[in-house]
């Protein structure tokens, strides 16, 4: 990403957006331990309040994370030219200010890619062709270890839920055709832009996820903000020692809105950089989601229409970052309740 002079910037960055730095740092976003006893029961309840929570203790060696930083910061600091080679995204590959392709941008570089084993090897011949084989066994280690931690979070949901089988919702993420990806972002500092406008750069406009969970780590640099229930943005502290677990719309769904997914969104930090990887774990493109039958009270209905994750993802990829993907799929969309 290239940094231009002041006006010039201002001119070609006129499109992202900035907001006022005003939302206060939260304190009470809740913490979970994986080694804890109680942990099913924690992760279901930060899941109802916030869709959003804090792992400590969770077994994804620090080496990994750090080899991934190394070796994505590597990546983000080649010359332009050097990075646009693994672009355009289309969606998966390198993508700098615009986010999906329905006119989204943000003060952000990234790389998305595929998680899935089958798809994986194309990915040689596009993002990791002029890369050391060093970065993809990076992304590769880094991964598996996340996936694995994921599926133990999704699993102390499905226990903390009473779901049952308590393997309904990891079976999904461990299925040869889940359909995961990962994402590298990396937020450069932007000084004289923030000072000029006195605002923040939004660096990923507000969204939710549409996977079933998102797991985002990041390195020290502040920026992420969660939207709470009373509609207010708060700032997550950055760890960079830990895990932020996000729910994404398919889990509200299959929990019939019992969890809800966590409207997010990315400031950019006018004097540091920072960098997050999110592994998006998302069921197979066939399956339907619809809420899981052991969670239903006796004559509850489910608040959504039935689909698969296929056409869902497919609604989502057409909408802009800040819709609101499920009001597609709601029974009583939320005009219709209004009497609209
Ligand atoms: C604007 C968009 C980018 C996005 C696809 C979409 O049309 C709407 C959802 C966006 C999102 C948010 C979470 C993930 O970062 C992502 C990869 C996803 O699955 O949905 C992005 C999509 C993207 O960047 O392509
Ligand atoms: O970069 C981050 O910290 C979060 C970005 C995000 O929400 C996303 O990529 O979906
Ligand atoms: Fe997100």
């Amino acid at each position: 990403m290239v940094v231009h002079s002041q006006s010039a910037a201002l001119d070609h960055c006129s499109l992202i957006k900035t907001c006022k730095p005003t939302a206060t740092v939260f304190n009470g976003i809740p913490v979970v331990n994986l080694g804890d006893p109680q942990a099913k029961t924690l992760i279901v309840k930060a899941c109802e309040e916030f869709g959003f929570f804090k792992l400590v203790n969770h077994g994804v060696p620090m080496e990994f994370i750090s080899e991934l930083e190394t070796e994505a910061l590597r990546f983000f600091n080649l010359p332009q030219s050097d990075k646009d080679k693994a672009g355009p995204p289309d969606p998966f590959g390198y993508g700098c200010k615009m986010i999906g392709s329905n006119g989204d941008v943000g003060w952000v570089e990234y790389l998305l890619l595929n998680t899935n084993p089958q798809i994986t090897s194309h990915q040689t011949h596009t993002v990791f062709r002029e890369n050391p084989e060093s970065f993809r066994s990076a992304v590769n280690d880094y991964v598996q270890a996340v996936k694995r931690m994921a599926f133990e979070v999704v699993e102390l949901v499905a226990d903390g839920l009473r779901i049952e089988p308590r393997d309904a919702l990891s079976r999904l993420l461990r299925d040869d055709k889940s359909d995961s990806c990962f994402r590298l972002n990396h937020y450069p500092p932007c000084p004289e832009l923030q000072a000029l406008s006195g605002r923040n750069l939004i660096g990923f406009g507000e969204h939710t996820d549409p996977q079933i969970i998102s797991v985002l780590r990041s390195n020290n640099t502040s920026g992420l903000q969660i939207c709470l229930k009373d509609k207010t943005w708060v700032s997550a502290p950055p760890d960079q020692t830990s895990f932020f677990i996000n729910v994404g719309d398919a889990l509200q769904v299959m929990t019939n809105g019992r969890l809800r997914s966590v409207r997010h969104r990315v400031l950019a930090d006018p004097k540091n950089s920072r960098l997050s990887m999110i592994y998006f774990g998302g069921p197979p493109l066939s399956e339907k989601i619809v809420p899981f039958p052991s969670l239903m009270a006796k004559g509850e209905e489910s608040l959504y229409k039935e689909f698969t994750w296929w056409e869902y993802k497919t609604s989502a990829y057409k909408s802009r970052l800040a819709d609101y993907r499920l009001g597609l799929f709601e029974k009583r969309s939320a005009s219709a309740v209004a009497g609209l």
